[in-house]
């Protein structure tokens, strides 16, 4: 005890003078400094932990999110992205010629981190991309020649009068083809029974586009004159006449070639109507894999609502597959502006609104969805609907605390109307985690398709390469089908639907989904045109972003989404010139290979 005690108090270091003094104030002074020594070891020592213990929560922090880019993957089966079990594969080939070139050249390269703090906030403009080296100007003059009747014969560049979507030759509408015009559409009509019992609520509408479904039940002609007319049958119907809605007069001018003319008033006519129109019933959409409302507004005016799930900058999930990753709701509305400013007019209008959920959603819907609407710890009204992906308490959509912001997509005709044809997608992924889809595996994928009907002739191959523009520059890999309306054959645009998968990854430029145009190298010429004028005039993302000004729920995209879309058409032009040195040049042993 004692010697621990004398130990303790004052140690005798081993390189101790042999012959300290004795005397007391030597003593003392000597402690002293042995004392000091030890607190300057001691801080020594705590700091080099520190640096230590700091490096070392850096080094964690990036293996988290993937910056330092070996990051494990969590299945030691699943190989994304690995290029070494590959060598087949057409993908990986194109992968690696345009990474080459890409990423010395013009900045887009492939890369994922972690979102900034930078979030896309207020009305703050963001830095224009620095002018761009490259003006592609042999594009540019394929493109001129082609105005002059020259450069026919390019293999890539589609000349405006091989195309079938600038020709047009007949370009017929919806109305025209089922001989209704908007005023015949102003009949609605409801169950008598019901409007006597309840008044006030909701009439479960016939729609007006049902009249000729009507005739043919009743056996009458309708008078569509007539204020109201009463019919007899096995139930009793009345139909008075409204002025046919802004949509039913949009739906009726879908054409054959597009959705919608350009500058199309009714455009904004629709995105008004399903902002501050009353939201009358609500149910949920059947089918699909994420929770979607089917809003109901008056005169049978109908929106598809994709709420909102997460904050602007939340990006895909590193871990997720495109096929699990969340529905964005902004992505629907964001996608519907730049479809319409590329100039292809294949998206509905989609426009953003916050409701409350309390009066606008769980007061005016019925059925098992009211069961699952609930209010939250944090005294948030929330609900989760049933669908197979993300419908249960742990991913639930909350209010705020019962504000709610979402996507309204305006309803497509109903099927008697205008029939819709569901296409599987020649590019369609996997949907599986370990499997990969044909063109991934197949170099020479494209000739198979192009030999197959209806890819062999007319516009259908270029509106799926358009699609795929489309798709790499939002990000979109969720292309498993498309749709197109029946009546118009073959020879008719493909609708762009179902856009909540993209704006996942703002920092990543998924190059396989280009791979119809880098297996196919055909592009359109007014496509291309479209890509250069952006290029080499006003970026794209201001555009996109100017026009996004009008919406209510502006901004409506994350900044580092916008400045994506400008390294990405980089990347487009970039690939579209490989194609064409490739076709003009090849060489001996690659000239089926174009990718
Ligand atoms: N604006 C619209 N009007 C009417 N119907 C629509 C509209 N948009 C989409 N649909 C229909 O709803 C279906 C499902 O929509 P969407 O694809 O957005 O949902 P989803 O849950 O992602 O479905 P999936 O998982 O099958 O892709 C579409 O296939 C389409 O037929
Ligand atoms: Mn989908």
């Amino acid at each position: 005890m004692r010697r621990w005690r004398r130990a303790k108090r004052s140690p005798t270091p081993d390189h101790a003078p042999a012959h300290a003094p004795s005397d007391t104030a030597q003593r003392r002074q000597y402690a002293r400094t042995m004392n000091m020594k030890l607190k300057e070891r001691l801080a020594l020592a705590l700091s080099a932990f520190l640096v230590l213990f700091t490096l070392m929560l850096i080094v964690d922090i990036q293996m988290d999110y993937g910056i330092s880019g070996h990051r494990v993957p969590l299945h030691g089966r699943v190989k994304i992205g690995d290029d070494t079990d590959k060598g087949r594969s057409a993908y990986i080939e194109f992968r690696k010629r345009f990474l080459q070139k890409s990423n010395g050249s013009n900045g887009s390269r492939e890369y994922e981190q972690s979102a900034p703090s930078e979030t896309s906030g207020g009305d703050a403009e963001p830095r224009t991309p620095a002018t761009p080296a490259d003006r592609f100007e042999d594009l540019q003059r394929i493109l001129v020649f082609q105005l002059q009747g020259k450069a026919d014969d390019n293999p890539v560049v589609v000349p405006p009068h091989r195309d079938l979507n600038v020709l047009r030759p007949e370009n017929p509408t919806i109305g025209e083809m089922e001989d209704l015009e908007p005023r015949l559409l102003s009949i609605q009509c409801r169950t008598v029974a019901w409007s006597a019992a309840a008044t006030n609520s909701r009439p479960p509408m016939y729609h007006a586009a049902k009249t000729n479904t009507l005739r043919k039940i009743f056996h009458v002609n309708l008078d569509i004159n007539d204020q109201s007319v009463i019919f007899e049958s096995l139930i009793r119907v009345v139909c008075y006449s409204v002025n046919a809605s802004n949509l039913e007069k949009f739906q009726l001018k879908i054409a054959q070639h597009e959705l919608y003319e350009d500058g199309e008033p009714l455009v904004g006519a629709i995105l008004r109507d399903m902002t501050f129109e009353p939201i009358l019933h609500v149910e949920q959409k059947e089918g699909g894999t994420q929770l979607k409302l089917i809003i109901d507004y008056p005169n049978g005016v109908q929106a598809l609502f994709k709420p909102m799930r997460f904050a602007r900058d939340v990006q895909t999930l590193p871990n997720h597959f495109y096929f699990s990753d969340y529905e964005r709701h902004n992505a629907e509305i964001a996608a519907f502006h730049l479809d319409r400013i590329l100039g292809f007019r294949r998206a509905m209008p989609v426009v953003g609104r916050v409701v409350n959920m309390t009066t606008e959603i769980y007061d005016v819907t019925e059925g098992d969805i009211l069961k699952t609407f609930f209010v939250s710890p944090a005294n948030n009204f929330c609900f989760h609907g049933k669908c197979s992906y993300y419908c249960d308490t742990g991913h639930a959509i909350c209010g705020n605390p019962d504000m709610l912001e979402g996507s309204f997509a305006a309803f497509l005709p109903t099927s008697d109307l205008a029939e819709r044809k569901v296409w599987r997608h020649p590019w369609r992924r996997s949907y599986h985690k370990r499997r990969k889809a044909q063109w991934e595996l197949q170099s020479d994928y494209c000739d198979t398709v192009r030999s197959t009907p209806p890819y062999d002739s007319g516009r259908r191959l270029l509106d799926l390469i358009d699609m795929s523009i489309f798709d790499f520059l939002t990000g979109n890999m969720d292309r498993h089908h498309y749709e197109t309306f029946k009546m118009f054959g073959n020879e008719t645009f493909t609708l762009h639907l179902d856009q909540g998968r993209a704006f996942g990854k703002a920092f990543h430029d998924e190059l396989s989904i280009l791979a119809p145009l880098l297996q196919c190298c055909t592009v359109r010429h007014t496509t291309l045109a479209v890509l250069l004028k952006f290029h080499n005039g006003v970026p794209l993302s201001k555009v996109l972003r100017d026009s996004m000004k009008a919406d209510p729920v502006n901004p409506v995209l994350w900044e580092p989404h916008l400045a994506a879309l400008d390294r990405r058409i980089v990347t487009i032009l970039d690939a579209i010139r490989k194609c064409i040195d490739k076709l003009e040049n090849p060489l001996p042993n690659e000239i089926n290979a174009v990718v």
